[in-house]
């Protein structure tokens, strides 16, 4: 079988529109101006990049995407000031603290290391466009959830608009982050998913870097879905013939982006596969779009 190309940036560009037109129906009928703050903190050549496609994917939607950045030295105190100001800042809708923050070795607050989970929790929820705070992942996990984490609902909405089905089937996570596995595999399992029955209701397994078989655990996945962020680990051997092949992995190599799943083994097997790049990260942003004008209209 030789797969289908799933075409993310496409689909990113279609929500990505539905969101600009939200947003222009939104400020005319008198909301302000939905307004994304990232927070850049050091010099990290990849963060550079996303921030600056997100600033522009906002220009273009008709947010208003601005970044603050912080030299790597920012003490924890300044940093947990800075999201306090944006908090308390009611111009401000949605706050993005780029991750990773700055290590010890890098001179990540003053050469002690962010403790990043204080940082996170201090974003005010209404405002926690990444989904990260405890109070949004709480409220995923119970089925009234306020926002979506931004590259799972992603995938959802691929899944969606490819109408690939996922109910009933066997989904195999690979990878356990509370930033895609975890709440992937929630949103998968749960009965009334964010796009309706047919992305939802699955029979879902987390896998990861401890478990025994993991071949063969792949092997048994309709859908499998590769989030551990080691290079074309996935390899065609442990891809079902005509499963779907959901590539979550950006991985700079050599100057190159390579993706968590070897993608011309893989489509060897697949019936429906992603591409790194042009797959899952072009939705990442859509949906931190979609995310930012809920956020406005949450608050206004
Ligand atoms: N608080 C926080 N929230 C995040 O959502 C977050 C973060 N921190 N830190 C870094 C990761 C990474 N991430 C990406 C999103 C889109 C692309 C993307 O659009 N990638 C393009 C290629 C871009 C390129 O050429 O470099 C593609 O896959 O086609 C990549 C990476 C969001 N992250």
């Amino acid at each position: 079988m030789t797969a289908i190309r799933l075409d993310g940036k496409r689909i990113a560009g279609e929500i990505r529109e539905d969101v600009a037109k939200d947003v222009a129906q939104f400020v005319a009928s008198g909301g302000p101006k939905p307004c994304l703050t990232a927070v850049l903190v050091g010099e990290d050549p990849a963060s550079q990049v996303y921030v600056r496609n997100k600033s522009r994917a906002c220009e273009k939607a008709g947010i208003d995407g601005r970044t603050m950045r912080l030299p790597a030295e920012t003490t924890q105190a300044e940093l947990l000031s800075v999201v306090q100001g944006l908090n308390d800042d009611p111009a401000v809708h949605g706050i993005l603290v780029q991750l990773p923050l700055p290590s010890a070795s890098n001179g990540g607050n003053g050469g002690e290391g962010f403790d990043e989970r204080q940082i996170l929790d201090a974003v005010d929820p209404l405002k926690d466009v990444d989904a990260f705070s405890p109070v949004n992942v709480g409220l995923l996990m119970q089925g009234r959830h306020r926002f979506l984490p931004c590259t799972p609902h992603g995938i959802v909405q691929l899944l969606h608009r490819c109408d690939i089905s996922a109910s009933g089937k066997h989904v195999v996570v690979v990878g356990r982050s509370d930033i895609v596995g975890k709440p992937m595999a929630m949103m998968l399992a749960q009965r009334d998913g964010s796009c309706g029955k047919e992305v939802a209701n699955a029979t879902v397994t987390i896998a990861h870097s401890r478990t025994t078989n993991l071949k063969q655990v792949c092997l048994s996945a309709d859908i499998l879905i590769a989030a551990v962020g080691v290079p074309e680990m996935i390899t065609g051997d442990m891809v079902a013939d005509g499963a779907v092949v959901i590539d979550v992995g950006i991985n700079r190599v050599n100057d190159k982006l390579v993706g968590d799943v070897a993608f011309d083994e893989a489509s060897q097997k697949a019936s429906a596969i992603t591409p790194v790049p042009g797959g899952v990260g072009p939705l990442t942003i859509a949906m931190l779009l979609h995310n930012t004008l809920m956020a406005a209209k949450l608050q206004s």
